[in-house]
């Protein structure tokens, strides 16, 4: 398989200035500064095929832009190293950024007062692209991101998803192999944000281009990923499918049954019971050790029953139980 990017063992730590209280204290950083070292990445290895679509997730402070910024060649490694589309990111940078792409939802890199045309005008420039692939891709790109509306107008008028979709316009007219997505779909309501997943599943499938994503929003995953890689306090907690990880994780059910008057229902083994309001009692349970069948039966032999649900643990739920107790 064509491999996009190899990593291995790559490590960031930041030499942080600690400067003491006061007026005295900032005296004495100014003649002798003290530091202390922050450890942002301490060992991520990976390796990315051509075509994947990688979700990169982990809780706030895991170190997902620092890995970010090191892949596209904005931040170097303080050890490991990294090879993208046969290339170093930073040594090779002019060669790199021609094929990468890269969308960073904090942070526009389209000029605030031109209008949106302009600045795709200026990066046409840039990237020195021919006047016939850059029509062609504009009005691909007019269209399937539904700019038209907006296309004239200068940056500091647009909505947040509207300015969204015109950079991530912008960060592809050069048409790269690879692109980096880093919460591009933050603050967007669920029109916009299914706009953008629906473009990010287009460049994939359609386009075949290889994308890394970054983003608290597990619905992007599901919708635009096949694979998963989460870390936590800087190293690597999870590489796989999301599949992968809803099937390992995923057991846990809920069974909530409304009983026609209060119930005092027998301790079963592997399940753990709630009281609720309204006669209502929470059964949690793990499909692996319990099977829906026979605890529903068993209810419904003992005692006279109003309604009946079951809910399954979402991938939201898995993550935030894996942030909370690693995996
Ligand atoms: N330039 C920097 N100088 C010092 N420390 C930094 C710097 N950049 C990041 N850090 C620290 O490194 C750690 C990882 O930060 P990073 O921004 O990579 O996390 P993240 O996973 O992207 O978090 P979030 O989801 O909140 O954006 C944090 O503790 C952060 O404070």
């Amino acid at each position: 398989m064509d491999t996009v990017i190899e990593c291995s063992a790559l490590k960031k730590e930041f030499k942080i200035n600690k400067r003491p209280k006061g007026f005295l204290g900032h005296m004495a950083n100014l003649i002798v500064p003290k530091f202390e070292y922050k450890q942002a990445v301490s060992d991520i290895s990976f390796r990315i095929n051509r075509g994947d679509a990688v979700g990169f997730i982990g809780a706030n402070g895991a170190g997902k832009s620092t890995t970010i910024k090191m892949l596209t060649g904005i931040l170097a490694p303080t050890e490991g190293s990294i090879t993208a589309l046969g290339v170093h990111p930073q040594k090779d940078r002019k060669q790199y950024v021609a094929k990468i792409g890269a969308v960073f939802g904090q942070k526009s890199q389209l000029s605030w007062d031109l209008p949106v045309l302009d600045s795709f005008y200026l990066l046409q420039k840039i990237y020195q692209i021919p006047d016939q692939q850059f029509n062609q891709t504009l009005e691909q790109f007019t269209d399937i991101l539904d700019m038209s509306g907006f296309i004239e107008q200068p940056v500091r008028q647009l909505s947040l998803g509207q300015r969204m979709r015109a950079d991530i316009a912008a960060s592809l007219l050069h048409k790269p192999e690879l692109v980096f997505f880093d919460e591009p779909t933050i603050g967007l309501d669920v029109v916009a944000k299914e706009k953008i997943r629906e473009f990010v599943r287009y460049l994939n499938r359609e386009m075949q281009v290889t994308v890394i994503f970054t983003t608290h929003d597990m619905q992007d995953i599901e919708q635009v990923c096949q694979r998963l890689i989460i870390i936590d306090k800087g190293r690597k907690l999870y590489d796989g499918t999301v599949e992968g990880i809803k099937s390992t994780f995923g057991n846990e059910k809920k069974l909530i049954v409304q009983f026609e008057s209060p119930a005092c229902v027998y301790s079963i083994p592997g399940v753990s019971q709630k009281l609720k309001p309204n006669h209502v009692i929470e059964f949690s349970f793990s499909s692996d050790q319990v099977a829906v069948k026979d605890l529903v039966q068993a209810l419904l032999a003992e005692h006279a029953v109003l309604d009946i649900s079951i809910t399954e643990q979402g991938i939201e739920q898995i993550i935030r139980e894996i942030y909370e107790k690693g995996i």
